[in-house]
């Protein structure tokens, strides 16, 4: 009978441990964050959470808050002046707003990519092999050009660049310099990677390429994308959260959100009524 009990609780807790597979993972949780330039608050309580390895997009008409709040998710904001963020928002469980927190770290382990491609004045190489270095990620040469090998590879840009790694980042075309940037955020081993519209500076090509490496990446890293082109989020989200005057208004599948938004504002954005 003992046996017999073992073997039922060993076959639950397997069951539940299959159906915890299939459980999305908590990456990043947001609760009631505002966000305050000088007087003027931009945001009214936000609270959203983010699963590992999902692709979230951000939409909404401008000026909505989505940059501020993705800015958020990596402590961005405490670079703009006058800028203050209240609320709380945790990365797998911790405070990233504690006090003790390094901030380098943070961005590290949540790192961004911009709108305007913005690779640093350096090499190649040296774009790539900055922050592993800065981290402790390499402990030689040789490792450092591993990590470099890998980013560039996992960009889709190793076989445009390999021959000249030596030359300036701000000489590859836009689409290539925004494949650095990418590269760059990954050599860092990031969790999470914000992006803040990475295409709107892009041609149709590029941004074709740049989009087909999000998907890659998501199978490794979670990304949140702000994007203005709705028709991207319905290609590459698997969730669109839609934020309207400093709101977020709701968040959802991104098929359910382009078809049936449960908000009549988000209806009315998506079919063009306004934004
Ligand atoms: N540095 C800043 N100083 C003062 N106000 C700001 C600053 N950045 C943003 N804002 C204000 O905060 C609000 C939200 O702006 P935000 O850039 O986050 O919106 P957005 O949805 O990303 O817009 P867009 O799609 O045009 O980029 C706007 O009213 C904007 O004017």
């Amino acid at each position: 009978m003992k046996m017999e009990n073992d073997v039922m609780r060993a076959s639950l807790a397997s069951a539940e441990a299959a159906q915890n597979n299939h459980t999305p993972e908590l990456k990043m949780s947001a609760r009631d964050v505002r966000v305050f330039y000088g007087e003027s608050e931009a945001l009214h309580g936000v609270d959203l959470d983010i699963y590992a390895n999902e692709v979230l997009a951000f939409i909404g008409p401008s000026g909505c808050g989505k940059s501020t709040f993705l800015r958020c998710l990596n402590r961005m904001n405490d670079t703009i002046d006058g800028c203050r963020v209240t609320g709380r928002i945790e990365l797998d469980g911790e405070d990233i707003y504690d006090r003790r927190l390094d901030v380098v770290l943070l961005r590290a382990r949540v790192g961004m990519v911009f709108q305007k491609p913005n690779p640093f004045p350096k090499s190649i190489y040296e774009n790539i092999a900055y922050g592993p270095r800065l981290h402790g990620l390499a402990e030689s040469r040789a490792e450092l050009d591993e990590i470099v090998q890998r980013s560039l590879t996992r960009a889709g840009l190793w076989d445009e660049v390999k021959d000249r790694l030596d030359q300036p980042g701000t000489g590859l075309s836009g689409g290539q310099q925004q494949r650095l940037c990418i590269a760059r955020a990954i050599a860092v081993s990031p969790e999470v990677i914000l992006m803040d519209e990475p295409c709107s500076a892009l041609d149709p090509i590029a941004t074709a390429k740049v989009e087909q490496l999000i998907t890659e990446l998501s199978e490794s890293y979670t990304i949140v994308i702000v994007t203005h082109n709705m028709q991207q989020a319905a290609r590459i989200s698997k969730r669109t959260a839609f934020f309207h005057l400093g709101n977020l208004v709701e968040v959802d599948e991104t098929t359910k959100i382009f078809t049936t938004p449960s908000d009549s504002r988000t209806e009315d954005y998506i079919t063009g009524r306004f934004g």
